[in-house]
């Protein structure tokens, strides 16, 4: 099979500051101020070309920040990314200008992705019909709930038909049927060979759709590999760090202080 994405021992390094003029002075003096904080510690893996991947991991692990970094939204600090296709990145709110209606954002968004009037003006109607957003769809985004923002962005992003797709949460908001519609698309991608990057909370969901999980605890890559055997280890980690009496957890935080 075809490699679609490549990782290859990708860092995202955050500077932490306790104040602003902490920053300030990190950006110009020469000493170096502030902490530093990895979303992401040496991360690899490959994606083949019609694979589902999976990616769970507690609150905080470096889902989002991976998933942004291969829909090229924001640069690692080191490491190898290599996507060979166009890639959709569909998060709730993701890329939609709270200030222009939903058509406009439609438009805007193709033509930035260098679609001509013409294809935008054939493309339209789908868009449309698939958000299901009714009248709304002429009003300013700011006036939507969180599902019909998720309705529009997941909408908008699979009629323009990526070689990736890119799914952060954006099925959470949206209601059972948008959920289901929204899958069935999906399948239709996987069915054509496309792959798709799914991050949710959601084992259920992740356990009906993908053919591996990726997990990542604090940046790292705990597991990858195929879905059955990621999620039994990751719901057993779950489990155990769920058990942990609350009185012990915090004798050890501050005993590790
Ligand atoms: N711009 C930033 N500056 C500093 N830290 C950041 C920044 N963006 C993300 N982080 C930190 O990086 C870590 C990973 O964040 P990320 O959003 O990727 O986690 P996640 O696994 O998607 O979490 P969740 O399940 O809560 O959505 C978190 O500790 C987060 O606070």
């Amino acid at each position: 099979m075809e490699t679609s994405v490549v990782i290859k021992n990708v860092t995202k390094k955050y500077k932490l500051y306790r104040k602003n003029r902490e920053k300030v002075m990190d950006l110009i003096l020469p000493k170096s101020f502030g902490q530093d904080f990895y979303a992401l510690k040496n991360v690899s893996f490959e994606a083949k070309k019609g694979e589902t991947i999976g990616f769970v991991g507690t609150n905080g692990s470096g889902k989002s920040t991976l998933l942004n970094i291969i829909a090229g939204i924001i640069p690692p600090t080191d490491g190898v990314v290599e996507v060979n296709g166009e890639s959709a990145y569909i998060a709730v709110n993701a890329g939609l200008k709270n200030e222009l209606t939903g058509r406009e954002n439609i438009e805007l968004k193709c033509l930035m992705l260098g679609f001509s009037k013409e294809q935008i003006k054939r493309m339209e109607p789908d868009i449309i019909e698939f958000a299901d957003i009714g009248p709304f769809i002429d009003q300013p985004v700011k006036s939507y709930s969180s599902g019909m923002k998720s309705r529009l962005g997941f909408s908008i992003s699979v009629n323009i038909d990526p070689d990736i797709l890119i799914i952060d949460e954006a099925l959470a908001v949206g209601d059972k049927a948008f959920a289901k519609k929204s899958m069935e698309r999906m399948n239709d991608f996987k069915e054509r060979g496309k792959t798709i990057f799914f991050v949710s909370h959601s084992t259920k969901q992740i356990k009906n759709f993908c053919d591996k999980v990726l997990w990542l605890q604090k940046g790292e890559v705990k597991a990858f590999g195929p879905t059955e055997d990621v999620l039994d280890e990751y719901d057993a980690f779950i489990k155990m760090i769920s058990k942990k009496p609350k009185k012990k957890k915090k004798v050890t935080e501050a005993a590790s202080r």
